[in-house]
């Protein structure tokens, strides 16, 4: 059942406790109680944080915003609908560097296949060779499906340049089968022309009716409390008795008998568990928190995706501003999306096509950095095609533009999210260290080169389709495409890695490969924290699959 008041809550013992319904958050809730003896408590803050990532040494010192999504469903409730997996060499990493293979790709996915539903488009268009469908899965409760409006004209371009480059831009059926190179037709998290969340799918009417899950809204955790050394010896775990939360002006405690699981986000895991007393004991005596434990990996090691892009006006009338143009054809879509969901309103902001490319092997960054893809098979940069400008959003006046948008996705650059008060409410310093490292700069100031060489296909020629770029990287000097680079690049809100995995045992990193805290019983962390390194890819599908393996872990070690 969902709650709106704390005091409608029949009690506040439950055997797991988890902290976040957003997008890991509502898998375990709905996982876990399939079984009707486990009862779940999930506290949940929502509706928007405001958060502010620290002046941005790599980007020109701009301190950028932060978005995160701040109620049901977390940030599968508000991002931007891309579904992209990574490739198969990112999970075999994570296999790596955590020694158990249950984070292969082989092994994980059947919980991608688990996760998804593959939908209809909104416009029924016929999907063959637009997908492959061994590679998803038909009954889970996330739809997928690809994009639902045609922008047939900008699209013939993409795919005609497939051809006429197509050694070095091939076209690609399938980008979620593993092997990502290549250039095709983008999957969104969108079913029946609506976004699907993990509010939404997880969280359907009948499980919300199940009498063994509660969750509250309005509710924020502010820490964990009452640690107790179980044992005698010193080496034995701790474990936090309980979930402190305020609700209105109050404060509350929500106890666990089984496990209190943190799947607030990349950015309010790692701060809750430093509030706690877990995390760099030199950072938390500054502060004046008492340790619990000394942890320093928490909230350090974080990573994440810089974008930037180039726009071009073009020769035609089949963009999106035709819309933004024209405010009586705007209302006639959006009342044809209300009314039907379909029309130009069925897709969002990343594109209707999407391309994953390398570096050259003698790229001049590798002399900078060795190679931080996790294999040959995986991407450098991600290319979203939108037949659209990059400002669209902003005030206008709109002419007929696209854009291809630029993702560095296997950045060498990190971050932290730390703390820098005993408020539990106040923010914590988010530096997602965009561009920190010298090779991403200079990857992303090559990859821009890419984009001018994709437009450079005779195709964009014809009818004088492509006009002038945004920007003229052309006629720059290295040098400055890498200052145009540092100069133009904002945050994916990718973020991952602050309460990283290791493996067992390792005095680095902050949770074991079964997601438990490190040194602590009954405390796990289920949300795309625990990521080690950010996926060649944008995060929910990664964060899904890692909540779908968590619930079965759960499930494993209680008997469930
Ligand atoms: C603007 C934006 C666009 C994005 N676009 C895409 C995209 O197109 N495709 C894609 O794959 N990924 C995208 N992402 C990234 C992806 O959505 C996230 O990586 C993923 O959803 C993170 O899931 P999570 O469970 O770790 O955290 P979240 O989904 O953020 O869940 C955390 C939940 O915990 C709650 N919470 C936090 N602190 C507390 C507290 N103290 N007490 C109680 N509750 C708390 C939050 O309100 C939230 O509901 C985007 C992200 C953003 C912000």
């Amino acid at each position: 059942k969902l709650y709106e008041n704390v005091a409608e809550l029949p009690t506040l013992q439950y055997d797991f406790v988890i902290v976040g319904g957003g997008t890991a958050g509502n898998v375990l809730a709905s996982r876990l109680t399939e079984n009707n003896k486990v009862s779940v408590l999930v506290l949940e803050a929502g509706p928007t944080w405001n958060y502010t990532t620290t002046p941005q040494v790599g980007a020109n010192g701009v301190a950028f915003p932060f978005l995160r999504g701040y109620m049901l469903g977390g940030c599968s409730a508000h991002n931007g609908l891309a579904y992209t997996r990574g490739a198969a060499s990112d999970f075999d990493r994570y296999a790596n560097l955590t020694g158990d293979d249950g984070w292969s790709w082989n092994n994980m996915l059947p919980y991608f296949l688990k996760n998804e539903k593959w939908s209809a488009p909104a416009d029924n268009h016929d999907t063959k060779g637009q997908f492959n469908p061994a590679f998803h899965g038909t009954q889970g409760p996330i739809d997928v499906s690809v994009r639902g409006y045609p922008w047939s004209e900008f699209e013939g371009h993409v795919l005609q340049t497939t051809k006429e480059l197509s050694e070095e831009f091939p076209f690609q059926e399938d980008y979620n089968a593993g092997t990502p190179l290549g250039i095709g037709w983008m999957q969104f998290t969108i079913g029946g022309g609506q976004r699907s969340s993990s509010a939404t799918g997880y969280l359907t009417s009948s499980v919300l009716s199940r009498p063994n899950l509660h969750v509250l809204l309005h509710a924020q955790v502010s820490k964990l409390v009452n640690p107790v050394q179980s044992r005698v010896a010193p080496s034995e775990p701790l474990t936090f008795q309980g979930v402190q939360f305020r609700f209105g002006n109050s404060l509350f405690v929500a106890n666990a008998t089984k496990e209190i699981i943190l799947s607030a986000g990349p950015v309010g895991s790692p701060s809750i568990l430093q509030h706690s007393g877990v995390g760099d004991a030199t950072i938390l005596k500054r502060l004046g928190i008492p340790t619990v434990l000394n942890l320093p990996s928490v909230g350090k090691n974080a990573s994440e995706h810089a974008y930037s892009g180039l726009s071009w006006a073009v020769n035609s009338n089949q963009t999106v501003e035709s819309l933004f143009q024209n405010p009586a054809l705007y209302d006639q879509a959006f009342a044809q999306w209300n009314k039907t969901k379909t029309g130009p309103f069925v897709d969002t902001s990343p594109g209707t096509m999407v391309g994953w490319l390398r570096l050259a092997p003698d790229s001049p960054a590798f002399k900078v950095h060795a190679d931080p893809s996790p294999g040959p098979d995986a991407p450098h940069f991600e290319v979203l095609f939108q037949p659209f400008g990059l400002d669209i959003f902003g005030p206008g006046p709109y002419s007929p533009t696209i854009s291809l948008v630029l993702a560095m996705v296997s950045p060498v650059s990190r971050g932290s999210v730390l703390i820098n008060s005993t408020d539990p409410f106040s923010a914590p310093l988010i530096d997602p260290g965009l561009l920190s490292n010298d090779f991403d700069a200079l990857a992303m100031a090559e990859g821009l080169q890419l984009l001018l060489k994709f437009v450079g296909a005779p195709n964009w020629k014809e009818n004088r389709y492509l006009g002038a770029p945004s920007v003229d990287i052309a006629s720059m000097t290295p040098d400055e495409v890498v200052a145009y680079v540092r100069g133009a690049s904002g945050p994916g809100y990718h973020l991952v890695g602050t309460l990283g995995m290791s493996p067992q045992g390792a005095p680095y990193g902050c949770v074991d490969p079964d997601l438990k805290v490190k040194g602590f019983a009954g405390l796990r962390v289920v949300d795309a924290s625990v990521l080690p390194i950010v996926p060649a890819a944008h995060t929910q599908a990664a964060t899904y699959v890692v909540a779908e393996r968590a619930a079965d872990l759960i499930k494993q070690q209680w008997g469930l």
